[in-house]
């Protein structure tokens, strides 16, 4: 019997070509053997095979998993019963993992051998290989993974998503934010992924998760859907809370701090600055803005308010290449201001990343030192150097004088019958003269000489560079000049004058008490030749 006699390409009823022109793949499977006994040509395409005898000729047994062949065994039993098995299958015809909807019934071959004649039915469900792996890997991920279609209802989850959320079945209830979750659905209809880290509902509470969502086509349906992972980062949240509060604590410090602080990396760029520093550099700016900044820059900025610029800059230049240890120094400002500066670098398990610059006005204890040196060495009435001053000064001109560098004279000089006034005028008024004799030595000498107030009324003149002959006619002047200033002093209720002794530093003195000695017996001289005049003892 024939069917389509006029068609060119009639199969013949009974022929295995009928089969052969159906759309879907028809085999037959000998489960014993584990061969193919039949295939027609949409099986021997499925399963990539150039003629019938070549799969026919195919070793099953060493590709069959035992998975497969329990489930194979599992259908003998079925099958005998004249069960219709309707199940998935995957196969790996060429190597890649198809997956076909199989229609599985027993037939008797020729042979009388039972065979399994196996109806593709819906082979246009396939996946490629990496697919399938991919799918594999969901499954076995960590991470959460639910897929949503376009209305935030549920479709699929994992193992790990449902583990985790059972229950809530929509993309709202999953985030404890409706409102947030209610922005993002539109949100992915603009945008194709986003990412965000956001408070969620687990079965046990809340959960901060990381939440990666991504607009998606439903593959069966060609509808959109949602594909959401998320992984739990609460322990890192958790952790990032406590730091923030740490950092905020050390900013707090920082910031309370009166030292100027400027923390650097190892590239010389700015990570924090402090107020105090910006008021001790006079920046107009916040501390914030010079984060980011380069410090080489910076520093050449800054400059211009040191006494030596340039030296400023190459300090920092070899603290920072060659220093690597913690250093202080000091730096004088023009204006007469002091900074203390420290350098100390900062090193992570052995690793250096960059310093820590701190800055600190001394200029109020630079002060009061200099104060106190002064004071130690300044005699508080006349402004003029002590006795402490004159013998350190006297002891370098004497042993500039030993090493035959210098000529030097000293000059002693005391006011004529002093006691006198001080018993008619009193004490206040008798200072009133040491005072005027202290700046009449001020105003008339060489800055490089040096006047000393060395007893209650007895001076002395250090003169270095000064040869004797000289020496004496210096002497002469300041005499006349003393005398006058008296008389020309309105506040001064009483002239006086002065007596001179003059020498000179000998290079063969022993100390310095000969030198005074001497310039004592020559004051004394004075005195006896009658006052107000000068003597010379050499
Ligand atoms: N006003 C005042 N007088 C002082 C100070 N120190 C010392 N004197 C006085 O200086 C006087 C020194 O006198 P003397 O050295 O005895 O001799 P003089 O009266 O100056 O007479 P000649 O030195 O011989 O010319 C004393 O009356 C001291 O009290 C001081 O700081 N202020």
């Amino acid at each position: 019997m024939t069917l389509f006699h006029d068609a060119p390409h009639a199969a013949t009823f009974g022929d295995d070509a009928l089969l052969d022109r159906l759309q879907t793949p028809v085999w037959i499977f000998d489960i014993e053997q584990e061969r193919m006994r039949y295939a027609n040509a949409a099986a021997l395409r499925f399963w990539e095979a150039d003629t019938p005898q070549g799969l026919y000729a195919r070793d099953f047994t060493s590709t069959m998993s035992e998975t497969t062949r329990r489930r194979l065994a599992d259908y003998l039993p079925r099958l005998a019963s004249g069960e219709v098995i309707d199940e998935h299958w995957s196969f790996y015809p060429g190597g890649q993992a198809v997956s076909l909807h199989c229609r599985c019934s027993r037939v008797v071959m020729r042979d009388g051998c039972s065979g399994m004649l196996v109806e593709g039915v819906d082979s246009a469900i396939s996946q490629d290989a990496s697919s399938l792996r991919a799918l594999e890997a969901v499954r076995h991920s960590p991470m959460m993974v639910s897929v949503f279609d376009g209305q935030g209802r549920l479709l699929v989850r994992n193992p790990a998503a449902l583990e985790a959320r059972q229950g809530l079945a929509s993309f709202h209830a999953c985030f404890t934010d409706h409102a947030l979750a209610e922005r993002l659905l539109p949100q992915l209809e603009d945008e194709p992924r986003c990412s965000l880290d956001a408070i969620m509902q687990i079965n046990g509470g809340e959960r901060w998760h990381h939440v990666d969502l991504c607009r998606a086509t439903d593959p069966q349906t060609g509808r959109p859907m949602i594909v959401m992972g998320e992984l739990d980062i609460t322990s890192r949240k958790t952790l990032e809370a406590a730091q923030l509060v740490s950092r905020r604590q050390l900013e707090v410090v920082i910031e309370g701090l009166e030292l100027g602080l400027l923390l650097e990396d190892e590239h010389r760029r700015v990570i924090v600055a402090n107020q105090a520093f910006c008021d001790l550099f006079g920046l107009d700016a916040s501390p914030e803005s010079l984060a980011e900044l380069n410090c080489r820059e910076a520093a050449h900025s800054v400059k211009e308010y040191f006494t030596e610029p340039d030296a400023f800059v190459a300090r920092i230049e070899e603290l920072v290449v060659e220093g690597r240890k913690q250093t202080r120094d000091l730096l004088t400002m023009k204006g007469g201001r002091f900074l203390e500066r420290s350098y100390t670098p900062l090193f992570v398990a052995d690793e250096y990343h960059g310093h820590l610059w701190a800055y600190r006005d001394v200029t109020r204890q630079k002060r009061q030192q200099a104060y106190w040196a002064r004071q130690a060495s300044t005699d508080p009435l006349t402004g003029l150097a002590n006795r402490r001053s004159f013998d350190d000064a006297a002891g370098e001109v004497a042993r500039s004088v030993e090493r035959e560098e210098i000529e030097a004279a000293l000059l002693m000089i005391d006011i004529d019958r002093f006691k006198a006034i001080n018993d008619s005028l009193g004490h206040a008024e008798g200072d009133k003269g040491l005072k005027l004799l202290a700046n009449t030595l001020k105003d008339n000498l060489r800055p490089s000489d040096l006047p000393c107030r060395t007893g209650g009324e007895e001076f002395m003149v250090i003169m270095p560079d000064m040869a004797p002959e000289e020496a004496e006619s210096v002497a002469w002047r300041l005499q006349r000049q003393i005398a006058e200033a008296s008389i020309d002093a309105q506040e001064l209720p009483f002239h006086f004058t002065v007596s001179i002794g003059v020498t000179r530093f000998r290079p063969g003195d022993a100390n310095i008490q000969a030198v005074t000695q001497r310039a004592d017996a020559a004051m004394y001289q004075a005195k006896h030749e009658g006052r107000n005049c000068v003597a010379v003892h050499w």
